[in-house]
């Protein structure tokens, strides 16, 4: 069938400020660079180190992060028809990222499966086509093995450098080719740096693979290359040398380039790696820093006459780019391309049945929180043991009741504080597929549903143990590991918000516990530790710390009766001593103490019946105000 992306007069030019934020400057990273791929060969994208390869593939897939004061000049086609990258009707765009992250726990095979399913393919078909390309792709022999990284909650060993990238690709095309899908339209692969980091055998077979994708499937594939040697550089149809800026050098057929250069009167030297020459040819030599002025200034000279040599002689033979991105629709040969996706309950099925299973083999963190709840909830009881229900003992319960919010808010706080960014790299690239897409609402939903419920059981082993060590009252226990429990759902949702709206995962780790902190701060509307200022008093109804704070109150007061004597063993040993013993007459006679828990409350200023359930209630607000808050992040951060 055949098809030709082309591209013309790519300009890109950034915003630059020095290491302090000042002296902003202009810099040109895209020259007005014009070229094209043909489907069925494979175009490399060769140049020295910074000349803007990445940014070129990043310009033409439409993924360039182009802040206020850039500006991108980009106008991209296929077979003459603009495409944006978006919702393209002749063209399927994949882009497979120089570092791919997956989900760590989950083997290649279900990777594979999962992408199969989110295109739309039913069980039996996903499985024929997985296996199909698993031996295209020589990935039989690790289908079974998890991929591994670090998307889970450790650093999971998993495949090759070398299968990872490969698994990348099958990922971003699986079905999407001509031959398996039969959609056809036309199929354009961009892949960063293909072979970086693996060693020169396996860089060669990532080559072989890439020419039999393009050879098979008909698709345009656009790779940038770092040093391939000699066999790898022979096997790629089509070569784009590039100079700094992106300015083109050479662009056409592998074949003829060594006889290109010779006619301009650069010689490849016998038995060098022409790769190696070229890439030579377009460098420029800074020598040692030391008396190189020289060399620097010559190798200027050959990089501006060598590009100039191809601006005249592109004129005159080479397809021009101009000339392509302006073909006529009426040549186009493309039929539509039918986007494949599945509907967004089905999505929902499909990414809830990952959620869960990342989750079951990630039971070892779990297990690690269930020892930590366990031990913290020893030591607060330790602490606390058995308070008695003399007066003493209100203050104790109290303050008790305050450090076992703080303590399960701050758990689940920095848990999705670390989990949530993780998995974001992995789930903003399948977000931003063409095919097998899938939107923020499924993606989300599936993991809440899965996860909350996860979360939610630490902070009720943690109460569970603590409460009855201290002596907490037995009656409003269900109320009590209830507000624990909403409030670390509440925790997990503000770490996830904090984590959509932030830049980074540092970001992330910085401003959480400061919002937690201001959370704490406004928690005590009770006036039981702290005042809060009138002016901020509105602002602490979204404190999940107050919420949960009230709950456990209400839940520990309500009904409990009061001893005139404080019979806890501490207060006795304390009583042994004279001079204590005068301390605590003259603290506790001062005023008058409570007779029962309602006396508690009404001191506290809160309402002595039913308002644990109202607390739990507003609790479940917050929740909902952060989950709504990360849904709109993601929403707004996946459309930029
Ligand atoms: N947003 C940006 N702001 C400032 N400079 C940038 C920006 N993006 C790219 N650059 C600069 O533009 C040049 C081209 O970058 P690019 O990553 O495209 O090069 P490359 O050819 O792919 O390099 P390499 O082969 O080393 O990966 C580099 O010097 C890079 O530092």
């Amino acid at each position: 069938m055949g098809g030709t992306l082309a591209w013309r007069d790519v300009e890109y030019v950034v915003r630059t400020k020095d290491a302090d934020g000042h002296n902003a400057s202009s810099r040109v990273i895209l020259r007005g660079t014009s070229a094209h791929a043909n489907s069925g060969r494979v175009l490399a994208i060769l140049g020295p180190s910074g000349c803007g390869k990445t940014s070129l593939l990043n310009a033409l897939s439409h993924r360039l992060d182009v802040k206020r004061g850039d500006s991108l000049e980009c106008v991209v086609t296929y077979d003459g028809k603009r495409i944006t990258g978006a919702d393209d009707e002749d063209v399927s765009m994949s882009y497979v990222e120089q570092e791919p992250k997956f989900f760590s726990n989950l083997t290649v095979r279900e990777t594979l499966e999962l992408d199969a399913r989110l295109r739309g393919e039913t069980q039996e078909s996903a499985a024929a086509l997985v296996n199909s390309t698993l031996r295209k792709m020589s990935l039989m022999t690790c289908a079974d093995t998890v991929v591994g990284g670090d998307t889970g909650g450790k650093a999971v060993a998993g495949i090759s450098g070398g299968e990872r990238r490969r698994l990348a690709i099958a990922s971003e095309t699986l079905g999407l080719g001509t031959t398996d899908s039969k959609s056809g339209g036309g199929l354009v692969v961009l892949v960063d740096e293909p072979t970086s980091g693996l060693d020169a055998f396996q860089a060669d077979k990532m080559v072989e693979k890439l020419v039999e994708l393009a050879e098979r499937e008909d698709a345009c594939v656009v790779c940038t290359l770092h040093q391939p040697r000699s066999a790898s550089f022979a096997k790629v149809h089509d070569v784009l040398l590039l100079a700094s800026g992106a300015r083109v050098a050479y662009h056409g057929p592998s074949e003829d380039v060594i006889s290109y250069f010779r006619g301009i009167g650069f010689e490849c030297p016998e038995h060098f790696n022409p790769a190696e020459f070229l890439i030579d040819l377009v460098s420029v030599d800074v020598g040692d820093g030391v008396g190189s002025d020289d060399a620097e200034a010559k190798s200027r000279a050959r990089i501006e006459r060598i590009v100039d040599e191809w601006a005249k002689h592109s004129k005159t033979t080479a397809p021009r780019a101009a000339d392509v991105t302006r073909a006529p629709e009426s040549t186009s040969t493309s039929k539509a391309v039918r986007k494949k996706a599945c509907d967004p309950l089905k999505q929902f099925r499909l990414l809830a049945g990952r959620a869960w299973r990342q989750a079951k083999r990630e039971m070892w963190v779990n297990g690690v929180r269930m020892v930590a709840s366990v031990g913290l909830a020893a030591m607060f009881g330790g602490c606390n043991f058995q308070l008695g229900l003399g007066p003493r003992s209100v203050k104790r319960r109290v303050a008790v009741l305050m450090q076992a919010c703080i303590n399960t808010s701050m758990l689940a706080l920095v848990k999705s504080l670390n989990g949530f960014p993780r998995e974001r790299a992995t789930v903003r690239r399948e977000m931003a597929r063409q095919s097998g897409g899938y939107s923020p609402g499924p993606y989300f939903l599936s993991k809440l549903l899965i996860e909350t419920p996860i979360d939610m059981v630490f902070p009720v082993v943690f109460g569970g143990v603590m409460a009855p060590m201290v002596g907490l009252n037995k009656s409003g226990r269900k109320m009590f590991l209830t507000s624990l429990a909403l409030q670390s759902a509440a925790a997990s949702s503000l770490g996830l918000s904090i984590s959509a709206l932030s830049p980074s995962a540092d970001v992330a780790l910085a401003i959480g516990p400061c919002v937690m902190v201001l959370n704490i701060m406004l928690g005590d509307a009770s006036g039981a530790f702290a005042e809060i200022p009138d002016s901020l008093a509105p602002l602490s109804k979204l404190s999940l710390i107050r919420h949960a704070f009230e709950g456990v109150l209400c839940s520990e007061f309500e009904g409990l009766v009061f001893e005139k004597e404080d019979t806890d063993a501490k207060s006795k040993k304390l009583a042994k001593s004279r001079g204590v013993r005068k301390v605590l007459a003259r603290r506790f006679n001062e005023g008058v103490p409570p007779r029962n828990g309602e006396d508690v409350l009404e001191g506290l200023g809160l309402p002595v019946r039913g308002h644990a359930g109202r607390a739990c209630k507003s609790q479940l607000g917050v929740a909902a105000l952060n989950v709504a808050v990360t849904y709109v992040a993601l929403v707004l951060k996946r459309a930029k």
